[in-house]
């Protein structure tokens, strides 16, 4: 069997300002680590044999079809607008309409340098590789609108990371790569024909009954709102919500210092650059809600009064931190079990995430322990607990489904940073059964496995992950 995927190209028909066709630099020894057949079969994929695989995959060979290019973007980062990023090791291979009809990216990351990749290597070390494939993984099997992994190779070749690191390359799949940022590249030219083109573009691939930019701009922000709501849900902290991190798909992008809480305090930090806590736990509604205002801002030159423009674009990015806050409620009202949470519901809510904080407890175990009837082994406050959960159990009275519910919407199973950190050191040191151990089991991650339970274990002081960030 061949390996072939079906291509079918549509962003290298944009106009040329918005993309520079390039080839990757090939590596001296690919060798295929892990290839998402469930993935693949989605897409429409077939595998090949291993050895064809990582030549694709690693960028050694362009498969038939393909269109490698590099995508322009700016974006504000940490909160200073940077006019000119794009792919500086990312290449899109191409694109493929999967048998649903939906269509997908398919880029290389880690593929070589480019014309946007300013002082960078345009590489990516195995560290960084492995963590994005099996934590987008994980969310994807979470049920959170994520970009997937379809391979990773390592390349044979040493990247320098402050030190020198085993270098890999990761196929990244997501329903398109337009970010934020993608928008903000051309509004800050004031290229109108491209804005236009852009915006055409990615109404047509991801929002087809949107006709105006409020249609886009509503759209985006309703489909940002969820997203946020589930990652708080889960205790993700995606770690750089910069705006070119942040997609018009509303799925989640980039992986680079992303974590999820273990013991849980709202204003957790993983990323050792982000000094001031911008991208902490509790700050990610605030910062989506800022990033929405930047693409508002570049939708404006689409419309024709832009004074009457910028007072409804204000308004519907004034009116998302309610969207949001109605999305949480009703993924934390699951969480305790109540199918149809309202605002009277809040406090319940609030009170018990107030206890967590102050206890200390474990954000993930707490919440499946709800579900097992054994959540007060969790919290060393049991008086608070107790008190608690006399009115939790009162609410509970009229929700017969609450038991399947919850074990519906809290995971036993998330990628913990200190098993992603010791699944990472065993990969360098040649010993990829973490990653794959890890991948099998975060595949059904609301389903009980006695025989990961050290999966579930929280970290011990010493296996604490102060810092995920360390060059990506
Ligand atoms: N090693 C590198 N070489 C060249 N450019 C790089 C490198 N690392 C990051 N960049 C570029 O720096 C910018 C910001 O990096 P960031 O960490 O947000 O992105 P990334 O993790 O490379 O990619 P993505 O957002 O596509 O997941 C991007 O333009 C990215 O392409
Ligand atoms: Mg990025």
């Amino acid at each position: 069997m061949t390996l072939t995927i079906p291509f079918s190209n549509s962003y290298g028909q944009l106009p040329p300002r918005f993309f520079t066709r390039q080839a990757a630099t090939p590596v001296a020894a690919p060798e295929l680590i892990a290839f998402n057949d469930a993935l693949a079969d989605r897409l429409g994929i077939t595998r090949g044999a291993d050895g064809d695989m990582a030549r694709v995959f690693s960028g050694n060979e362009a498969p038939p079809g393909a269109d490698p290019l590099a995508q322009v973007y700016a974006g504000h980062q940490f909160g200073g607008f940077s006019p000119q990023l794009g792919d500086g090791r990312a290449l899109l291979l191409g694109e493929v309409e999967a048998p649903d009809g939906t269509r997908f990216d398919i880029q290389l990351k880690g593929a070589g340098r480019t014309p946007y990749s300013r002082g960078g290597d345009g590489r990516a070390w195995l560290g960084p590789v492995l963590r994005e494939y099996v934590v987008s993984e994980a969310m994807a099997a979470l049920g959170v609108p994520t970009t997937r992994a379809l391979a990773a190779v390592a390349t044979g070749e040493t990247v320098w990371r402050e030190t020198a690191l085993p270098g890999a390359v990761l196929t990244r799949v997501a329903t398109s790569h337009i970010r934020v940022g993608t928008f903000q590249f051309f509004a800050a030219r004031r290229d109108l024909d491209a804005l236009k083109a852009l915006f055409d573009y990615t109404c047509a691939r991801h929002y087809p009954d949107a006709r105006t930019p409020d249609d886009l701009l509503i759209a985006v922000i309703d489909a940002q709102a969820a997203l946020v709501a589930q990652w708080l849900s889960l205790g993700f902290i995606h770690g750089v919500m910069n705006t070119d991190n942040t997609t018009l798909s509303g799925e989640t992008i980039d992986y680079g210092p992303c974590a999820f809480v273990d013991d849980y305090h709202p204003q957790t930090v993983f990323s050792s650059i982000d000094r001031h806590g911008r991208y902490a736990y509790d700050n990610q509604a605030n910062v989506i809600v800022w990033n929405m205002a930047q693409l508002a801002t570049c939708l404006v030159p689409l419309c024709d009064d832009q004074e009457a423009t910028v007072e409804r674009f204000t308004a519907a990015v004034h009116a998302m931190p309610d969207k949001i806050e109605a999305q949480r409620l009703a993924r934390f009202g699951a969480k305790i079990g109540l199918s149809n949470p309202t605002d009277d519901d809040r406090p319940l809510i609030n009170d018990l995430l107030d206890l967590m904080a102050r206890d200390g407890a474990d954000f993930t175990n707490t919440f499946r322990a709800l579900a097992h009837g054994s959540a007060r082994d969790q919290l060393t406050d049991r008086a608070a607990y107790d008190d608690w959960h006399t009115r939790w159990q009162a609410r509970l009275a009229a929700e017969p489904d609450a038991h399947s519910l919850m074990l519906r919407t809290n995971p036993a199973f998330i990628p913990r940073n200190h098993r992603v950190e010791e699944m990472i050191q065993a990969a360098v040191a040649g010993d990829f059964g973490p990653v794959h151990r890890l991948l099998q089991v975060l595949s059904t991650p609301y389903t009980d496995q006695p025989d990961a339970a050290d999966l579930t274990r929280p970290p011990a002081p010493h296996e604490r992950v102060q810092q995920t960030f360390c060059g990506t």
